[in-house]
């Protein structure tokens, strides 16, 4: 196929653009703009309920949304034929929440199945691609196992090998850590990053794991009331003074997310009053950019922190001066101490990060 002659030089861009999706009358987002950069890996974060996996499956074309566009490779696929479509998916490996196995095929046929689907290899080379893709997800031994027979963390290892057997250029994960305890969560996030490392995929990661949203990704995306509050470079988010922003990134009860979709400003103020009362939440307030989670030493530099860092820093002056600071040591740079003084708080706008 034409795609793999260039697959391995950087994944694709997924451009999306005033993207609104609604259930008949029940609005789930509305008028959502953002670009996944290619070879990068992205988070879209939002309390429960906000649309988070209705926006992952709108990008494979699995739901329609009514307004917007979403262009892959130059091909808007909500305009596209179903055989242009068709072509698009090949391009995506999609980890579902569960790893979406067949319960009836053991792990080497769950895995091999894309492989004899959609191409016309010899069982000898789907045999090698499928090994490699077991043994990449630790599951060499359990080949004959059926679904039903492993752990949960077992069930996505095996359904992320199952979403790289095509070779992706687009990889889409829905809730990674669901089911899964905080250390088997850690490994399946490295396997990304090592994976990203290794073949330059665009990423998306649909989470509300907090901890995962600060070190994992490049990028960060937040979906709250209908709307996509932020996109942006994880060092615009991780300084943000955003409220939404910094309440979810701290995992905190102060600040406009309620149990419920809405809260009031009255219990907003009762909540802070007991916060300054002394009242402790749990949570635990994380401030500055955290240091990112590295590819595995061995691996191939992954290319898409230059790529973010070069952006970060042709924006920085855009940003508010309290922020710069931090993320030119997270930067590394030498001018740590200087803050560019040009920052615009009527609301600058770059078309790398953006602020709704
Ligand atoms: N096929 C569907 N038909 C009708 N409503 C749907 C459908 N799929 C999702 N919804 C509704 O869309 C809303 C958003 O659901 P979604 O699963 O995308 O949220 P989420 O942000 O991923 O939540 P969580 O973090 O809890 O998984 C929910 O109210 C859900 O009931």
């Amino acid at each position: 196929m034409y795609r793999t002659a260039w697959r391995f030089a950087v994944g694709v861009e997924v451009s999306v653009e005033g993207l609104t999706k609604s259930f008949g009358s029940q609005k789930i987002w509305q008028d959502v703009t953002l670009t996944l950069p290619a070879g990068e890996v992205s988070a879209l974060l939002g309390p429960s309920g906000t649309g988070k996996s209705v926006f992952l499956k709108s990008l494979i074309g699995l739901l329609r949304p009514e307004q917007g566009s979403i262009v892959i490779d130059g091909t808007d696929i909500l305009q596209c034929t179903s055989k242009e479509l068709y072509e698009i998916r090949q391009m995506f490996g999609v980890l579902f929440q569960d790893g979406a196995l067949f319960g009836s095929m053991n792990l080497y046929d769950n895995v091999a199945f894309p492989l004899r689907e959609h191409t016309k290899k010899s069982e000898s080379d789907i045999r090698k691609i499928v090994m490699e893709k077991l043994e990449l997800n630790g599951l060499i031994g359990a080949e004959n196992k059926l679904p039903g027979e492993i752990s949960g963390g077992m069930r996505k290892r095996a359904g992320l090998a199952r979403a790289l057997v095509l070779d992706p250029e687009i990889i889409l994960v829905d809730e990674p850590d669901s089911g899964l305890d905080p250390v088997r969560t850690t490994y399946l996030s490295q396997l990304l990053i090592d994976i990203n490392a290794q073949i330059d995929a665009t990423i998306l990661i649909v989470t509300h794991n907090i901890n995962l949203a600060r070190t994992v990704p490049d990028n960060l995306g937040m979906l709250f009331r209908k709307q996509l509050v932020m996109f942006g470079p994880r060092e615009v988010l991780l300084t943000s003074e955003e409220p939404v922003v910094k309440q979810f990134l701290n995992g905190s009860k102060i600040g406009p997310i309620g149990m419920s979709e809405e809260k009031d400003d009255s219990q907003m103020a009762a909540e802070l009053a007991m916060k300054e009362a002394g009242h402790h939440d749990g949570s635990q307030e994380v401030s500055g950019v955290v240091p990112q989670m590295q590819a595995t030493p061995g691996m191939p530099v992954r290319q898409a922190v230059g790529r973010r860092q070069a952006r970060v820093r042709s924006i920085l002056h855009t940003l508010p001066p309290e922020a710069q600071q931090p993320i030119l040591e997270s930067l590394g740079d030498d001018q740590a101490t200087q803050v560019i003084p040009a920052y615009n708080d009527s609301g600058a706008e770059s078309s790398s990060w953006s602020h709704g």
